[in-house]
């Protein structure tokens, strides 16, 4: 109608034209007629607080505790959500003083909805010190909030938090847009001196508990300090006998929601019999450290204490730190219970087979892992028990970089409401996201709930592994694009980690630069890397898994001449890996690394299989190649005097698995 040049109620032939060209709208109002437009009955309120009210359902109650009915059920609630707070303050309170900030919980807007609770002293307080202003001031808490709830947080006072056009939360994660391995810091205690890989090539660099306690004590201040802090209570692991629960405690609601959904989410019965942590992060995101603290080098500190089962972390609000900070905590706690933890996606065929998919960041755990014909387990990080697999996590964390609809359809659709965007740049009016735009970062990123993905394995738990495949990104494009290995050459490849490192997920890598971090994640890893090697070996040979090397990086020349291997092909070889197709291929064996490569595989064209073909210039493929194995010789002299397992044979094995030449 109004397209038409028509506005209701006139009609354009008897109304006289304006000087714009426009009709004179005449009202028709009988007299004596207050105008009734509300057809049906007024709303039952008195007021619009009174109508705001209306609109807000409690939430559901929760489990009736048995046998308590009426009053009595009222007043457990309210103990429960009292016991809720007491056990969030014991967790902030202030290792110095003896009382905090009263805690209370809920938004600071609204009218408080439980008793408030005063810190209570911890065990650890030497001596009261007298009140402080900070025992008069109030932080309100807001606990396990729903994604909804979230994003009206975020968008309300979190500069850089926006909706997308598909519903995703855009977030910006500031100065910092990828992990800082070199500010990580471990307690160095009478345990951990032991029981931790210390020393040359280690991730774990030292820190004493004292230091510790002091960056603690930063954080939890500048968290007190606070109008509002986000806790959330969650899950590590689907494993049921090896449930780890965690608390987040954090300063914004994109670290919350980024929490929500990485870890597993408790039902609100599992919410109400939480009880006390077995770990807790505490999140001071912007707030920096002190410089002028003992092993601290730059603003930014991620702190892991094992013994107090506690992580800080200051100065980065790169989400992405604390979830890998959880996954370095099971690579300590996991091997204690004799189960392997892992750095690797994970995905079941139909008639069950499980595969694992090793490698460093970039390298395609999660893109190969999702896989529309396959039930996806997890994206990331794992555990390999005498039961099977399970997934530590209860999401995922995709890079979006360059991200299409047509390659990876099921990662594009899971970015819709709940997901969290990272850093990506989109239109200011449509928000409609540009993945191709590198104006923030290289490391844009989409965290959502695993079953965002629609053939997730819920519970993300599966039978023991029978492909373990090792995915290295080789910016050098001399590794075939796949080969089978023995189990010697799987350990040799499992702890020498080789990559090409893509630019963005760690700070200040602006291109791809070759790379080896043991068991596909020094970063994380607690214990020698020998020590995963030989439980990786044990559980292979037991279960029968084969092994294999899929170079997910450069093909005809190295980076800057050749190009990264196509998608489509590298998912045709796992497809062939994955119906069992490969084991049966025939084999011919490379130069330098020996590895067996198949001679067709169907689907990708045979020349691209021995990557000499696909070099016009072949001195530079062969100098390229020995350059490579060099390098592999280097990294792997510190583990030369290492015994990997109890096998002597296993162990000379494997030092014969590497390059040869
Ligand atoms: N041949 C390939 N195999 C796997 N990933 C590829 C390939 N070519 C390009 N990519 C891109 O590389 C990135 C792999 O990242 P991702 O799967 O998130 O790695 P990870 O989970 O191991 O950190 C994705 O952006 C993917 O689209
Ligand atoms: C989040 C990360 O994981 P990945 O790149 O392996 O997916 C990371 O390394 O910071
Ligand atoms: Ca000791
Ligand atoms: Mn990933």
């Amino acid at each position: 109608m109004a397209s038409n040049g028509n506005v209701s109620g006139v009609t354009p032939k008897s109304a006289s034209a304006g000087r714009n060209g426009l009709p004179k709208i005449t009202t028709h109002k009988k007299q004596n007629e207050i105008c009734h437009d509300d057809s049906s009955a007024p709303v039952k309120a008195q007021t619009i607080d009174e109508l705001h009210s209306l609109q807000r359902k409690k939430s559901a109650p929760t489990t009736p505790l048995d046998g308590v009915q009426g009053a009595f059920a009222n007043f457990a609630e309210e103990e429960r959500h009292r016991q809720q707070l007491q056990s969030i303050s014991a967790s902030l309170a202030s290792l110095t003083r003896e009382t905090g900030p009263n805690l209370v919980k809920g938004d600071p807007t609204r009218k408080p909805e439980t008793p408030r609770v005063q810190h209570a002293p911890d065990h650890y307080v030497a001596q009261a010190f007298s009140a402080s202003d900070s025992s008069l001031k109030s932080t309100h808490v807001l606990h396990n909030l729903s994604p909804a709830e979230l994003y009206e947080q975020a968008i309300k006072y979190e500069q850089g938090s926006f909706i997308t056009s598909t519903g995703a939360l855009a977030t910006l994660s500031g100065a910092k847009t990828g992990r800082s391995p070199k500010d990580k810091r471990v307690v160095r205690d009478d345990v951990t001196e032991d029981e931790l890989w210390w020393g040359k090539g280690s991730p774990n660099i030292e820190m004493d508990e004292h230091t510790f306690l002091v960056n603690r004590e930063r954080a939890v201040d500048y968290l007190n300090s606070l109008e509002k802090v986000f806790v959330n209570d969650q899950f590590l692991n689907w494993d049921p006998e090896n449930r780890i629960k965690v608390r987040i405690v954090s300063a914004r609601a994109y670290h919350s929601l980024f929490m929500h959904n990485m870890c597993i989410r408790p039902s609100p019965e599992e919410l109400e019999s939480f009880g006390t942590p077995d770990f807790t992060i505490y999140n001071a995101g912007q707030f920096p450290c002190n410089r002028y603290t003992h092993y601290m080098t730059s603003s930014t500190s991620i702190d892991l204490n094992l013994g107090r089962r506690e992580m800080v972390i200051l100065g980065t609000q790169y989400a992405g730190e604390m979830k890998k900070g959880l996954f370095g905590v099971m690579h300590y706690l996991m091997p204690l219970r004799q189960i392997l933890s892992l750095h690797s996606g994970c995905n079941m065929g139909k008639d069950g087979d499980v595969a694992l998919f090793f490698g460093l960041s970039g390298t395609g755990k999660t893109t190969l892992s999702t896989d529309h014909n396959r039930y996806l387990i997890g994206d990331d990080e794992h555990c390999w028990s005498d039961k099977g697999v399970s997934n530590i996590e209860g999401g995922c964390y995709a890079k979006c970089i360059d991200l299409s609809r047509e390659k990876e359809p099921d990662i594009w659709n899971a970015i819709k409401f709940g997901t969290v965007l990272e850093n990506v740049v989109f239109d200011e009016h449509t928000r409609e996201v540009d993945y191709l735009d590198k104006s923030v970062t290289e490391n844009t990123r989409a965290a959502y709930p695993i079953e965002y993905i629609p053939n997730a394995k819920i519970p993300c738990v599966g039978p023991h592994p029978k492909n373990v495949i090792l995915l290295a990104c080789d910016a050098f494009g001399v590794l075939p694009p796949v080969s089978k290995l023995s189990l010697a050459q799987t350990m040799y490849h499992f702890i020498s980690g080789y990559t090409a490192l893509v630019a963005g997920t760690e700070e200040g890598v602006k291109e791809p630069r070759a790379t080896f971090s043991a068991c596909f994640g020094a970063a994380f890893i607690m214990l020698h890397p020998t020590r995963y090697a030989a439980m990786l070996a044990t559980k292979m040979e037991k279960h029968g898994a084969t092994g294999w090397l899929v170079n997910t990086g450069w093909s005809g020349g190295s980076y800057g001449s050749g190009s990264r291997m196509k998608l489509a092909y590298t998912r045709k070889i796992i497809d062939a890996i994955h119906s069992g197709s490969l084991l049966s291929a025939n084999y011919k064996k490379t130069e330098v690394f020996g590895l067996e490569i198949p001679t067709e595989v169907e689907g990708v064209p045979s020349e691209i299989l021995d990557p000499v073909n696909t070099w016009s210039d072949k001195k530079a493929y062969k100098d390229t190649l020995l350059k490579l194995g060099g390098l592999f010789k280097n990294n792997f002299e510190v583990f030369v005097n290492h015994k990997i397992g109890k096998d002597d044979k296993l162990t000379e094995e494997i030092l014969a698995a590497g390059p040869n030449f």
